[in-house]
Protein backbone atom coordinates (compact mmCIF):
# COMPACT_ATOMS: atom_id res chain seq x y z
CA UNK A 1 0.00 0.00 0.00
CA UNK A 2 1.60 2.96 -1.14
CA UNK A 3 2.17 5.40 1.66
CA UNK A 4 -0.14 8.91 1.72
CA UNK A 5 2.81 11.45 0.72
CA UNK A 6 1.84 15.02 0.47
CA UNK A 7 1.66 15.43 -3.37
CA UNK A 8 2.87 18.76 -5.39
CA UNK A 9 -0.49 20.57 -6.73
CA UNK A 10 0.03 19.25 -10.50
CA UNK A 11 0.90 15.86 -9.22
CA UNK A 12 -2.60 15.75 -7.25
CA UNK A 13 -4.69 17.21 -9.48
CA UNK A 14 -3.62 14.62 -12.33
CA UNK A 15 -3.53 11.39 -9.84
CA UNK A 16 -7.19 12.57 -8.86
CA UNK A 17 -8.32 13.54 -12.38
CA UNK A 18 -6.91 9.84 -14.02
CA UNK A 19 -8.58 8.09 -11.09
CA UNK A 20 -5.23 7.21 -9.45
CA UNK A 21 -6.58 8.27 -5.91
CA UNK A 22 -4.04 7.25 -3.02
CA UNK A 23 -5.41 3.23 -3.32
CA UNK A 24 -4.09 3.46 -7.22
CA UNK A 25 -1.05 5.23 -6.55
CA UNK A 26 1.21 2.39 -6.86
CA UNK A 27 -0.61 1.08 -9.83
CA UNK A 28 0.26 4.55 -12.26
CA UNK A 29 3.83 6.10 -12.70
CA UNK A 30 3.48 8.83 -12.12
CA UNK A 31 1.41 8.33 -8.81
CA UNK A 32 4.55 5.98 -7.96
CA UNK A 33 6.13 6.79 -4.25
CA UNK A 34 8.96 7.03 -6.36
CA UNK A 35 7.74 9.97 -8.46
CA UNK A 36 6.23 11.56 -5.39
CA UNK A 37 8.76 11.80 -3.23
CA UNK A 38 10.56 13.66 -6.39
CA UNK A 39 7.73 16.45 -6.73
CA UNK A 40 8.96 19.90 -5.73
CA UNK A 41 5.71 20.19 -3.16
CA UNK A 42 6.89 17.56 -1.05
CA UNK A 43 10.60 18.06 -1.60
CA UNK A 44 9.93 21.58 -0.44
CA UNK A 45 8.31 20.58 2.45
CA UNK A 46 11.11 18.84 3.79
CA UNK A 47 13.65 21.17 2.09
CA UNK A 48 16.34 18.79 0.25
CA UNK A 49 17.86 20.58 -1.90
CA UNK A 50 17.95 23.53 -4.53
CA UNK A 51 14.68 23.66 -6.95
CA UNK A 52 17.17 23.04 -10.01
CA UNK A 53 18.74 20.42 -7.99
CA UNK A 54 15.62 18.85 -7.35
CA UNK A 55 14.22 19.33 -10.66
CA UNK A 56 17.44 17.22 -12.16
CA UNK A 57 16.53 14.91 -9.65
CA UNK A 58 13.25 14.64 -11.02
CA UNK A 59 14.23 14.21 -14.91
CA UNK A 60 16.11 11.73 -13.45
CA UNK A 61 13.01 9.76 -11.86
CA UNK A 62 11.29 10.66 -14.42
CA UNK A 63 13.79 9.02 -17.37
CA UNK A 64 14.56 6.14 -14.93
CA UNK A 65 11.07 5.13 -14.71
CA UNK A 66 9.92 5.70 -18.62
CA UNK A 67 13.15 3.29 -19.10
CA UNK A 68 12.01 0.57 -16.48
CA UNK A 69 8.12 0.91 -18.27
CA UNK A 70 9.84 0.48 -21.98
CA UNK A 71 11.91 -2.98 -20.50
CA UNK A 72 8.69 -4.08 -18.48
CA UNK A 73 6.45 -3.59 -21.91
CA UNK A 74 9.51 -5.12 -24.26
CA UNK A 75 8.60 -7.93 -22.04
CA UNK A 76 4.90 -8.57 -22.07
CA UNK A 77 4.98 -8.05 -26.00
CA UNK A 78 7.26 -10.85 -25.89
CA UNK A 79 5.82 -13.23 -23.68
CA UNK A 80 2.44 -12.23 -25.48
CA UNK A 81 3.95 -12.70 -28.77
CA UNK A 82 4.96 -16.37 -27.63
CA UNK A 83 1.82 -17.46 -26.03
CA UNK A 84 0.03 -16.94 -29.29
CA UNK A 85 2.73 -18.87 -31.73
CA UNK A 86 2.10 -21.48 -28.64
CA UNK A 87 -1.72 -21.16 -29.06
CA UNK A 88 -1.48 -22.10 -32.70
CA UNK A 89 1.43 -24.80 -32.72
CA UNK A 90 -0.86 -26.53 -29.98
CA UNK A 91 -3.94 -26.65 -32.22
CA UNK A 92 -2.04 -27.63 -35.25
CA UNK A 93 -0.57 -30.53 -33.99
CA UNK A 94 -3.53 -31.58 -32.39
CA UNK A 95 -5.74 -31.29 -35.90
CA UNK A 96 -2.18 -32.94 -37.17
CA UNK A 97 -3.08 -35.82 -34.94
CA UNK A 98 -6.24 -36.00 -35.40
CA UNK A 99 -7.35 -35.18 -32.00
CA UNK A 100 -9.68 -32.52 -33.23
CA UNK A 101 -11.56 -31.89 -36.68
CA UNK A 102 -9.68 -28.83 -38.35
CA UNK A 103 -12.99 -26.77 -38.25
CA UNK A 104 -13.24 -27.05 -34.36
CA UNK A 105 -9.47 -26.02 -33.87
CA UNK A 106 -10.48 -22.98 -35.89
CA UNK A 107 -13.01 -22.20 -34.04
CA UNK A 108 -10.84 -22.72 -30.63
CA UNK A 109 -8.42 -20.88 -31.65
CA UNK A 110 -10.72 -17.92 -32.37
CA UNK A 111 -12.62 -18.35 -28.92
CA UNK A 112 -8.92 -18.87 -27.29
CA UNK A 113 -6.70 -15.93 -29.21
CA UNK A 114 -8.83 -12.95 -28.88
CA UNK A 115 -9.71 -13.75 -25.05
CA UNK A 116 -6.43 -15.10 -23.72
CA UNK A 117 -4.83 -11.82 -25.38
CA UNK A 118 -7.34 -9.20 -23.52
CA UNK A 119 -6.40 -11.24 -20.60
CA UNK A 120 -3.51 -10.72 -20.97
CA UNK A 121 -3.49 -6.99 -21.29
CA UNK A 122 -2.87 -6.01 -17.52
CA UNK A 123 0.86 -8.12 -18.05
CA UNK A 124 1.89 -4.64 -19.23
CA UNK A 125 3.02 -1.22 -17.51
CA UNK A 126 0.47 1.60 -16.35
CA UNK A 127 2.57 3.80 -19.38
CA UNK A 128 0.25 5.59 -21.71
CA UNK A 129 2.60 3.77 -24.58
CA UNK A 130 1.96 0.37 -23.11
CA UNK A 131 -1.26 -0.14 -25.42
CA UNK A 132 1.07 0.26 -28.22
CA UNK A 133 3.33 -2.20 -27.65
CA UNK A 134 0.54 -5.00 -27.17
CA UNK A 135 -0.57 -3.89 -30.18
CA UNK A 136 2.42 -5.03 -31.69
CA UNK A 137 0.71 -8.60 -31.27
CA UNK A 138 -1.94 -8.48 -33.26
CA UNK A 139 0.28 -6.45 -35.65
CA UNK A 140 2.79 -9.27 -36.28
CA UNK A 141 0.12 -11.92 -36.61
CA UNK A 142 -1.72 -9.90 -38.89
CA UNK A 143 1.45 -9.45 -41.10
CA UNK A 144 1.93 -13.56 -40.85
CA UNK A 145 -1.63 -13.72 -41.98
CA UNK A 146 -0.75 -11.91 -44.94
CA UNK A 147 2.49 -13.10 -46.03
CA UNK A 148 0.87 -17.00 -45.27
CA UNK A 149 -2.19 -15.72 -47.58
CA UNK A 150 -0.51 -14.48 -50.29
CA UNK A 151 1.81 -17.74 -50.31
CA UNK A 152 4.98 -15.30 -50.21
CA UNK A 153 6.09 -18.39 -47.54
CA UNK A 154 3.19 -20.45 -46.61
CA UNK A 155 3.46 -21.41 -43.19
CA UNK A 156 1.72 -25.42 -42.97
CA UNK A 157 1.16 -24.55 -39.27
CA UNK A 158 -0.64 -21.52 -39.84
CA UNK A 159 -2.94 -22.87 -42.24
CA UNK A 160 -3.63 -26.14 -41.01
CA UNK A 161 -5.05 -24.60 -37.78
CA UNK A 162 -6.86 -21.43 -38.65
CA UNK A 163 -8.42 -22.35 -42.35
CA UNK A 164 -11.31 -23.74 -42.97
CA UNK A 165 -10.19 -25.94 -46.50
CA UNK A 166 -6.63 -25.71 -45.99
CA UNK A 167 -6.63 -23.15 -48.83
CA UNK A 168 -3.93 -20.10 -47.81
CA UNK A 169 -5.96 -17.62 -49.58
CA UNK A 170 -8.37 -18.11 -46.20
CA UNK A 171 -6.09 -16.23 -43.96
CA UNK A 172 -6.96 -13.03 -45.79
CA UNK A 173 -10.73 -13.30 -44.52
CA UNK A 174 -12.18 -13.89 -41.26
CA UNK A 175 -8.71 -14.69 -39.72
CA UNK A 176 -7.04 -11.14 -40.81
CA UNK A 177 -10.74 -9.67 -40.20
CA UNK A 178 -10.27 -10.55 -36.51
CA UNK A 179 -6.74 -9.58 -36.22
CA UNK A 180 -7.64 -6.42 -36.65
CA UNK A 181 -10.60 -6.19 -34.55
CA UNK A 182 -7.88 -7.09 -31.96
CA UNK A 183 -5.47 -4.15 -33.04
CA UNK A 184 -8.69 -1.64 -33.46
CA UNK A 185 -9.83 -2.54 -29.74
CA UNK A 186 -6.55 -2.31 -28.11
CA UNK A 187 -5.48 0.59 -30.19
CA UNK A 188 -8.45 2.76 -29.89
CA UNK A 189 -10.12 1.48 -26.21
CA UNK A 190 -7.47 -0.71 -24.36
CA UNK A 191 -8.18 -1.94 -20.76
CA UNK A 192 -9.62 1.77 -19.73
CA UNK A 193 -12.60 1.38 -21.53
CA UNK A 194 -15.53 -1.89 -21.59
CA UNK A 195 -16.38 -0.75 -24.80
CA UNK A 196 -12.89 -2.90 -26.46
CA UNK A 197 -13.48 -5.81 -24.59
CA UNK A 198 -17.00 -6.10 -24.95
CA UNK A 199 -16.71 -6.32 -28.84
CA UNK A 200 -13.84 -9.18 -28.10
CA UNK A 201 -16.22 -10.73 -25.69
CA UNK A 202 -18.89 -10.76 -28.60
CA UNK A 203 -16.26 -11.59 -31.45
CA UNK A 204 -14.26 -14.11 -29.73
CA UNK A 205 -16.11 -15.63 -27.31
CA UNK A 206 -20.20 -15.11 -28.41
CA UNK A 207 -19.27 -15.67 -32.53
CA UNK A 208 -17.33 -18.43 -31.59
CA UNK A 209 -19.76 -20.50 -29.39
CA UNK A 210 -22.34 -19.63 -31.58
CA UNK A 211 -20.94 -21.67 -34.26
CA UNK A 212 -19.95 -24.91 -32.12
CA UNK A 213 -23.28 -25.45 -30.37
CA UNK A 214 -25.19 -23.85 -33.65
CA UNK A 215 -23.17 -26.77 -36.03
CA UNK A 216 -24.32 -29.50 -33.08
CA UNK A 217 -27.50 -28.24 -32.05
CA UNK A 218 -28.89 -25.99 -34.66
CA UNK A 219 -31.97 -28.31 -36.58
CA UNK A 220 -34.25 -25.34 -35.47
CA UNK A 221 -33.12 -22.51 -38.32
CA UNK A 222 -34.13 -18.86 -38.07
CA UNK A 223 -36.82 -17.58 -40.29
CA UNK A 224 -35.15 -14.86 -41.72
CA UNK A 225 -31.86 -16.85 -42.11
CA UNK A 226 -31.63 -20.71 -42.90
CA UNK A 227 -27.78 -20.89 -42.41
CA UNK A 228 -28.09 -19.50 -38.72
CA UNK A 229 -30.21 -21.55 -35.66
CA UNK A 230 -31.84 -20.61 -33.02
CA UNK A 231 -29.36 -22.55 -30.91
CA UNK A 232 -26.48 -21.17 -32.16
CA UNK A 233 -27.87 -17.18 -31.98
CA UNK A 234 -28.72 -17.81 -27.94
CA UNK A 235 -25.68 -19.61 -27.06
CA UNK A 236 -24.13 -16.70 -28.69
CA UNK A 237 -25.97 -14.29 -25.90
CA UNK A 238 -25.72 -16.22 -23.30
CA UNK A 239 -21.79 -16.88 -23.82
CA UNK A 240 -21.19 -13.27 -25.56
CA UNK A 241 -23.47 -11.56 -22.04
CA UNK A 242 -21.48 -14.11 -19.53
CA UNK A 243 -17.96 -13.17 -20.76
CA UNK A 244 -18.18 -9.46 -21.25
CA UNK A 245 -20.05 -9.25 -17.57
CA UNK A 246 -16.81 -11.86 -16.70
CA UNK A 247 -14.24 -9.16 -18.03
CA UNK A 248 -16.03 -6.31 -17.03
CA UNK A 249 -15.44 -7.60 -13.39
CA UNK A 250 -11.62 -8.25 -13.96
CA UNK A 251 -11.12 -4.91 -14.76
CA UNK A 252 -12.84 -3.50 -12.37
CA UNK A 253 -11.19 -6.05 -9.71
CA UNK A 254 -7.68 -4.66 -11.18
CA UNK A 255 -8.82 -0.95 -10.71
CA UNK A 256 -9.17 0.11 -14.44
CA UNK A 257 -12.86 0.31 -14.59
CA UNK A 258 -15.27 2.02 -12.64
CA UNK A 259 -19.07 0.42 -13.18
CA UNK A 260 -22.11 1.05 -11.87
CA UNK A 261 -23.19 -2.36 -11.48
CA UNK A 262 -26.91 -1.20 -11.13
CA UNK A 263 -27.01 -0.62 -14.50
CA UNK A 264 -24.63 -2.79 -16.05
CA UNK A 265 -26.10 -5.72 -16.45
CA UNK A 266 -28.66 -4.34 -18.57
CA UNK A 267 -26.02 -2.21 -20.66
CA UNK A 268 -24.83 -5.48 -21.43
CA UNK A 269 -27.30 -7.32 -22.28
CA UNK A 270 -28.97 -4.61 -24.97
CA UNK A 271 -25.38 -5.03 -26.28
CA UNK A 272 -25.06 -8.40 -26.42
CA UNK A 273 -28.67 -8.58 -28.16
CA UNK A 274 -27.92 -6.26 -30.48
CA UNK A 275 -24.13 -7.76 -31.09
CA UNK A 276 -26.81 -11.51 -31.64
CA UNK A 277 -28.97 -9.99 -33.82
CA UNK A 278 -26.31 -8.46 -36.69
CA UNK A 279 -24.31 -11.94 -36.02
CA UNK A 280 -27.97 -13.59 -37.33
CA UNK A 281 -28.94 -11.48 -40.60
CA UNK A 282 -27.85 -13.00 -43.73
CA UNK A 283 -25.00 -11.03 -44.79
CA UNK A 284 -21.89 -12.61 -44.38
CA UNK A 285 -21.32 -13.48 -47.84
CA UNK A 286 -21.38 -9.25 -48.05
CA UNK A 287 -19.63 -8.64 -44.35
CA UNK A 288 -17.86 -11.13 -42.51
CA UNK A 289 -19.04 -11.91 -39.07
CA UNK A 290 -15.34 -10.73 -37.95
CA UNK A 291 -16.33 -7.22 -39.32
CA UNK A 292 -20.08 -7.30 -38.15
CA UNK A 293 -19.94 -8.17 -35.02
CA UNK A 294 -17.36 -5.95 -33.34
CA UNK A 295 -18.57 -3.03 -35.51
CA UNK A 296 -22.01 -3.72 -34.14
CA UNK A 297 -20.90 -4.47 -30.41
CA UNK A 298 -18.43 -1.66 -30.63
CA UNK A 299 -21.20 1.02 -31.69
CA UNK A 300 -24.32 -0.63 -29.48
CA UNK A 301 -21.59 -0.34 -26.24
CA UNK A 302 -20.74 3.21 -27.37
CA UNK A 303 -24.16 3.67 -27.28
CA UNK A 304 -24.74 2.48 -24.04
CA UNK A 305 -21.53 3.16 -21.75
CA UNK A 306 -20.54 6.72 -23.56
CA UNK A 307 -16.52 6.54 -24.67
N1 LIG B 1 -26.09 -18.01 -35.02
C1 LIG B 1 -25.47 -19.09 -35.58
C2 LIG B 1 -24.11 -19.04 -35.99
C3 LIG B 1 -23.54 -20.18 -36.56
N2 LIG B 1 -24.27 -21.32 -36.70
C4 LIG B 1 -23.68 -22.55 -37.29
O1 LIG B 1 -22.27 -22.44 -37.42
C5 LIG B 1 -21.88 -22.47 -38.81
C6 LIG B 1 -20.78 -21.49 -39.08
O2 LIG B 1 -21.24 -20.24 -38.59
P1 LIG B 1 -20.53 -18.87 -39.00
O3 LIG B 1 -20.53 -17.92 -37.84
O4 LIG B 1 -21.10 -18.38 -40.27
O5 LIG B 1 -19.07 -19.35 -39.23
P2 LIG B 1 -18.18 -18.76 -40.34
O6 LIG B 1 -18.01 -17.28 -40.03
O7 LIG B 1 -18.68 -19.11 -41.67
O8 LIG B 1 -16.93 -19.57 -40.03
P3 LIG B 1 -15.59 -18.91 -39.60
O9 LIG B 1 -15.94 -17.99 -38.44
O10 LIG B 1 -14.82 -20.09 -39.22
O11 LIG B 1 -15.14 -18.16 -40.82
C7 LIG B 1 -23.14 -22.11 -39.56
O12 LIG B 1 -23.10 -22.64 -40.88
C8 LIG B 1 -24.21 -22.77 -38.70
O13 LIG B 1 -24.24 -24.16 -38.97
C9 LIG B 1 -25.61 -21.37 -36.28
O14 LIG B 1 -26.27 -22.40 -36.41
N3 LIG B 1 -26.18 -20.26 -35.73
C1 LIG C 1 -9.23 -18.52 -36.76
C2 LIG C 1 -9.35 -17.11 -36.36
C3 LIG C 1 -10.29 -16.31 -36.89
C4 LIG C 1 -11.33 -16.74 -37.90
O1 LIG C 1 -12.61 -16.44 -37.49
C5 LIG C 1 -8.37 -16.58 -35.35
C6 LIG C 1 -6.98 -16.29 -35.96
C7 LIG C 1 -5.97 -16.06 -34.83
C8 LIG C 1 -4.58 -15.60 -35.31
C9 LIG C 1 -3.98 -16.53 -36.27
C10 LIG C 1 -3.66 -15.45 -34.09
C11 LIG C 1 -4.04 -14.21 -33.26
C12 LIG C 1 -3.18 -14.12 -31.99
C13 LIG C 1 -3.53 -12.90 -31.15
C14 LIG C 1 -3.29 -11.61 -31.89
C15 LIG C 1 -2.73 -12.86 -29.85
C16 LIG C 1 -3.10 -14.01 -28.92
C17 LIG C 1 -2.25 -13.94 -27.67
C18 LIG C 1 -2.71 -14.91 -26.59
C19 LIG C 1 -1.89 -14.73 -25.34
C20 LIG C 1 -2.72 -16.34 -27.07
Amino acid sequence: MAANLPLSPITHHFCLRSGFGSRALTTHRFCSPSFLISSPCFIGLTGLGSASQLRARRSLISSAVATNSMLHDVGATVAVLGGAYALVVSFESLTKRNVIQQSLSRKLVHILSGLLFVLAWPIFSGSSEARYFAAFVPLVNGLRLVINGLSLSPNSTLIKSVTREGRPEELLKGPLFYVLALLISVVFFWRDSPIGMMSLAMMCGGDGIADIMGRKYGSVKIPYNPRKSWAGSISMFIFGFSISIGLLYYYSSLGYLDMNWGTTFQRVAIVSMVATVVESLPITDQLDDNVSVPLATILAAYLSFGN
